[in-house]
C-alpha cells in the first residue's frame, strides 16, 4: 500500500485530558473504517485531518501535503471533503442555497459550473426533490445526506466522513454504502462509525481507536479473525460468562472462554472488536 495519509506520534490534549496519545496510522486509497468506543478520540482525529483543529505534537502527511504548513494546508483543503459529526447548517437557507454557498467557499467561481455541481451532489444523495426546502424542515437523516452532499463538492481526493450513516433508514443506508464504495474506487475515504455492519459491507481496511491509540489496523477479516475460537453458542444462558445475549433463534451467544456446553460459532467483526477492547473482561469485573 502506498499510503495517502500517514500519521506519526499525533498527540492532542484538552487541558489535562490526553485525547490522542502518540497516534501512528497509515491508510491509502479505498474505504477505511474508524471504530472505537465513545470518547476514543475519533472525532478529534477526523477534525485534525480535515484541518479544522491543530494537533499539539506529531506529524501528518495527507496527499503528500503537510497541514502544519500554511500554504500546503490551503492546497490540502482544496482537495478534501469533510462531513463533520455536527455540521450546524444555517436553518433558514434552502438546500440549494446552502450547498451553493459551500461551493463558493470552496472557491468555485464559475457560476454555471457551480450550479451544475450543486445539482450533481444533491442528486448523488437523493435530495434533488428537496432542493428548495429550508434546512430547518429536514429530518435528521436528510440533514446527514445534506452533510454528505456538501462534502462531495468538487470531487475531492480525500473524504473524511464522521458517522456518515448515523440516523439513516435502511434504504438510505444501502444507498450511502453504494455511493461511498463507488467513491472509494478512486479516492481515499476515512469514515468513523459505530456500525460494524458498515465496516463489513464497505471497508477494505479498519482502524480501531481506544484511548487515543490505534489498537488495531488491518482488514475486517483480520479483525473478525481475532475472535476465532472464542465465540460460542449455547442452548441455555452460559454459566460464568458475564457477556452474552439471546439470539433471534432462542440460543445464547457469548464471546470469551468456552462456557459449559458451548459449541463454536463463526466470529464477526463485532466479536473481534469486543474482545480487542476487553469488553468480556470488563463485563465480568
Ligand atoms: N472541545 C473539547 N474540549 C474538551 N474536551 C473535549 C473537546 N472535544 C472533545 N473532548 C474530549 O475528548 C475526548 C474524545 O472526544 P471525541 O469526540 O474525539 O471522541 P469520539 O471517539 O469521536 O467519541 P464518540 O464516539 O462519542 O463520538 C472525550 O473525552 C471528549 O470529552
Amino acid at each position: 500500500m502506498n499510503p495517502s495519509v500517514t500519521v506519526r506520534g499525533l498527540t492532542k490534549r484538552y487541558g489535562r485530558t490526553v485525547v490522542l496519545d502518540g497516534l501512528d496510522l497509515d491508510f491509502g486509497r479505498g474505504v477505511t473504517g474508524l471504530l472505537g468506543p465513545n470518547g476514543a478520540g475519533k472525532t478529534t482525529l477526523l477534525r485534525g485531518l480535515a484541518t479544522t483543529l491543530a494537533f499539539d505534537r506529531g506529524r501528518v502527511r495527507a496527499l503528500g501535503l503537510d497541514p502544519a504548513d500554511r500554504e500546503q494546508r490551503t492546497r490540502l483543503r482544496r482537495r478534501l471533503g469533510y462531513l463533520p459529526q455536527d455540521p450546524g447548517f444555517y436553518p433558514h437557507f434552502t438546500l440549494v442555497e446552502l450547498v451553493d454557498y459551500m461551493a463558493i467557499l470552496k472557491e468555485m467561481t464559475d457560476r454555471r459550473a457551480r450550479h451544475r455541481e450543486v445539482r450533481r451532489v444533491l442528486e448523488e444523495v437523493g435530495l434533488s426533490d428537496r432542493a428548495t426546502t429550508k434546512v430547518r424542515k429536514l429530518s435528521g437523516g436528510m440533514k446527514r445526506r445534506l452533510a454528505l452532499a456538501q462534502a462531495l463538492i468538487g470531487e475531492p481526493d480525500l473524504l473524511i466522513l464522521d458517522e456518515p450513516t448515523a440516523g439513516l433508514d435502511p434504504g438510505q443506508r444501502l444507498r450511502f454504502r453504494a455511493l461511498i464504495s463507488r467513491l472509494g474506487e478512486s479516492r481515499t475515504v476515512l469514515l468513523s462509525t459505530h456500525q460494524t455492519e458498515d465496516v463489513a459491507a464497505l471497508c477494505e481496511r479498519v482502524i480501531v481507536l481506544s484511548q487515543g491509540r490505534a489498537v488495531f489496523q488491518g482488514s475486517p477479516g483480520q479483525l473478525a479473525g481475532a475472535a476465532a475460537g472464542q465465540v460460542w453458542i449455547c442452548q441455555d444462558p452460559p454459566e460464568g460468562s458475564a457477556l452474552f445475549w439471546r439470539a433471534a433463534d432462542g440460543r445464547y451467544r457469548t464471546v470469551g472462554p468456552r462456557p459449559r456446553g458451548g459449541t463454536p460459532a463463526d466470529p464477526t467483526i463485532e466479536d473481534g472488536y469486543l474482545l480487542l477492547l476487553g469488553e468480556p473482561a470488563r463485563a465480568a469485573a
